[in-house]
């Protein structure tokens, strides 16, 4: 059986009367790329921020790799290994890629920084595009020197906040071998609208609901799935 590598049990964030996270349950098994979907407002983002500590639940529990993470500072979670990237790109648009990545590095402590930098490049493609200054990347290389960043430190798992909006078409293929090329030694957490590159990638899907979860279970599962197709993916997307 795959050992899991991070479980949320009961987990709330409430803002006022709004129910973002609603006692959520999630098992992320350990090498898997796991999708977390749900329409608009569902409370995906708020979810991964109670799992990366930039939010903080007003119930529930959080464990990862064995140990109750629930109250500890996102730093911490990342140095325990939760690397993640989010909606808002986090790049240094004035600095060159290699700048950027430098400063991701060194959170690592790395004694070589030079070829740890032209590792993490090549790990998402960029190693030719070194000294280019960040903000005159395309905003899919940007995307991708954001993951170079958040994977960095060599995260055990990385959590990919809808990685691919604004990606061109092109460039969604080597988005998606990238992402196959870290399993398993690192879990793959990935909210993602773009529901082809959920079928092509995910190994279980997580699906939310006003802060709740609808379903849970393999791509087939869910495609079939009859909530699922009335909340969210819509009679067109089923079954195709
Ligand atoms: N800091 C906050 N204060 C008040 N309400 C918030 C806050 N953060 C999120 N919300 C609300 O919580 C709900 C869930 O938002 P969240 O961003 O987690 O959803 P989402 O599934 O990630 O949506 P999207 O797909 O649009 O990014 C939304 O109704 C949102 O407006």
């Amino acid at each position: 059986m795959a050992s899991v590598i991070l479980q949320a049990e009961g987990l709330k964030r409430h803002f006022g009367g709004l129910k973002a996270v609603d006692g959520v349950d999630l098992a992320l098994n350990a090498g898997e790329i796991h999708a977390l979907i749900g329409p608009n407002g569902a409370g995906k983002t708020t979810l991964v921020s109670l799992l990366s500590g930039r939010q903080v639940p007003d119930a529930g529990a959080i464990r990862f790799d064995g140990t109750d993470i629930t109250r500890l500072p996102a730093h911490e979670r990342v140095r325990r290994g939760i690397g993640y990237t989010f909606q808002i790109t986090a790049i240094y648009a004035g600095l060159s890629v290699f700048d950027n990545l430098a400063l991701a590095v060194q959170r690592g402590h790395t004694r070589d920084l030079s070829r740890a930098v032209t590792e993490a490049a090549a790990r998402v493609g960029l190693e030719d595009l070194l000294p280019q200054i960040a903000g005159t990347l395309s905003y899919g290389h940007q995307r991708l020197l954001e993951i170079g960043m958040g994977l960095a430190l060599h995260p055990r798992l990385l959590i990919l906040d809808e990685p691919t909006q604004g990606f061109a078409a092109g460039e969604i293929e080597g988005f998606m071998a990238l992402v196959r090329g870290l399993v398993p030694a690192t879990t793959v957490l990935l909210i993602e609208h773009n529901m082809d590159v959920v079928m092509a990638l995910a190994e279980r899907i997580t699906v939310l609901d006003q802060g709740r979860v609808l379903a849970s279970g393999l791509p087939a599962e869910i495609r079939a799935n009859r909530a699922v197709q009335d909340a969210y993916l819509g009679g067109s997307h089923a079954g195709d």
